[in-house]
C-alpha cells in the first residue's frame, strides 16, 4: 500500500488575529495556499476557532446519531449523490457517513435532525450548526486567498461564494475485525470546490498521496484541518491546481469520527482568463456546470479522475 514518508504537506497559520487582507501576513499565506493546491492539491489549516470544547459536544453528537438504528438512519435520503445515508457497503465496510444539507444554516441542521430525531434535538442542531459556520468562516477565507493569488477580482470572488452550497458529511470508521483489510476509504479525489476534512476524534487515518505510491499522513488536532482542492476547483484554475487524492487507513482501536464540509456551485463556474495565457493555455471547456458535472460521474464511472474531468469538459 505505499509508503509513509516525513509530511511535505504545508501548514497555513490562521490563528494570527492581524492576518487580515491587504496585510503582509495575508499576502504570505496566500502565497503559500497557492503552492500548496498546485503541489499537492490541499494545505493543511491551523485554525483554532473551532476548539476542544465545541469538538468535544461535536463527537457527543456523532455518537449519538451512529448509535440510531440503520433504518432511522437510511431515511436520509437525497437526490444528490453522497449526501444521503452510506453505509453497509461491501467493499468498504468499516465506512459510514450521513450528509447534513445547508449546515451553515440553523433550518439545514434542523431538517436534518428532523428525519434522524422526529421530536427534534435542539442540542444537536446548535452543536453541528455552530462548528459548520466555523469551517464555512474557514472555506471564505480559503477561496479568497486562491483568487488573490492568482489576482482575480474579489467581486468574483464573493460571486463564487454566494453561489456555494454546502453539505456537512458526518463519518464514522468503525474499528477492523481479524485479517480485515484496513482501508476504511478507498483512494479518490472529491467532486466539489473546496472540502474541509477534520479528524474529529483525534484519531489519525487520512492520507494524501503527494507521489505515485507515496502518502503522507495528516496528524489529527482539534486545531487542524485538511482544505483539499476537489474536482471542480482543478477546473476552475485551468489545472494549475489539482485536486487532492487522498484515502482513510484505518489502524485506530477506536470508533474514528470524521467530518467534511464540502461546497459546490449551483452557478455555472467560469474560468477566469486571468488564469490563461501563454504558457497556460485554455485546457477545460470555460464554462463548467457542477451538477451536470456530478451526475457525469454517477453515469459514467470514470475513476479516475483526470480522465473523468477530459472527458466530461476537456478540449
Ligand atoms: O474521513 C476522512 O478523513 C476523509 C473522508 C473523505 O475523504 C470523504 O468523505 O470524501
Ligand atoms: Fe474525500
Amino acid at each position: 500500500m505505499g509508503s509513509q514518508s516525513q509530511s511535505p504537506l504545508h501548514v497555513v497559520d490562521f490563528t494570527d488575529e492581524n492576518m487580515k487582507p491587504g496585510t503582509g501576513a495575508w499576502f504570505s499565506a496566500c502565497n503559500v495556499v497557492r503552492t500548496a493546491l498546485e503541489d499537492h492539491g490541499c494545505f493543511i489549516a491551523h485554525y483554532n476557532r473551532v476548539g476542544k470544547e465545541l469538538c468535544d459536544s461535536v463527537v457527543c453528537a456523532m455518537e449519538h446519531l451512529f448509535a440510531l438504528p440503520i433504518e432511522t438512519k437510511v431515511q436520509k435520503t437525497s437526490e444528490k449523490l453522497f449526501r444521503g445515508y452510506l453505509g453497509q457497503i461491501t467493499w468498504l465496510p468499516l465506512y459510514e457517513s450521513l450528509g447534513v444539507d445547508n449546515p451553515l444554516t440553523m433550518d439545514g441542521c434542523q431538517k436534518f435532525a428532523h428525519i434522524m430525531w422526529p421530536q427534534g434535538n435542539n442540542r444537536f442542531c446548535e452543536s453541528i450548526n455552530d462548528y459548520a459556520k466555523l469551517l464555512g468562516e474557514l472555506d471564505h477565507m480559503a477561496k479568497r486567498m486562491v483568487f488573490e493569488s492568482y489576482g482575480v477580482d474579489m467581486k468574483r470572488c464573493d460571486s463564487f461564494i454566494e453561489s456555494s452550497n454546502y453539505v456537512l458529511r458526518c463519518m464514522q470508521y468503525r474499528t477492523v475485525k481479524m485479517n480485515e483489510n484496513e482501508l476504511g476509504m478507498h483512494c479518490h479525489t472529491d467532486l466539489s470546490t473546496i472540502s474541509i476534512v477534520h479528524q474529529l476524534n483525534n484519531l489519525n487515518g487520512l492520507e494524501i498521496k503527494i507521489m505515485e505510491g507515496e502518502w503522507c499522513g495528516v496528524d489529527a488536532s482539534p486545531n487542524l484541518f485538511v482544505v483539499m482542492a476537489g474536482d471542480a476547483l482543478q477546473v476552475w484554475s485551468n489545472r494549475r491546481i489539482r485536486s487532492c487524492e487522498h484515502r482513510v487507513i484505518m489502524n485506530a482501536k477506536k470508533i474514528r469520527y470524521s467530518m467534511g464540509l464540502f461546497s459546490f456551485i449551483d452557478n455555472m463556474v467560469h474560468i477566469p482568463e486571468e488564469l490563461v495565457n501563454e504558457q497556460h493555455p485554455l485546457r477545460y471547456k470555460p464554462i463548467f456546470n457542477h451538477d451536470e458535472y456530478i451526475s457525469f460521474y454517477d453515469k459514467e464511472k470514470i475513476k479516475d479522475h483526470n480522465s473523468r474531468i477530459e472527458a466530461y469538459c476537456g478540449i
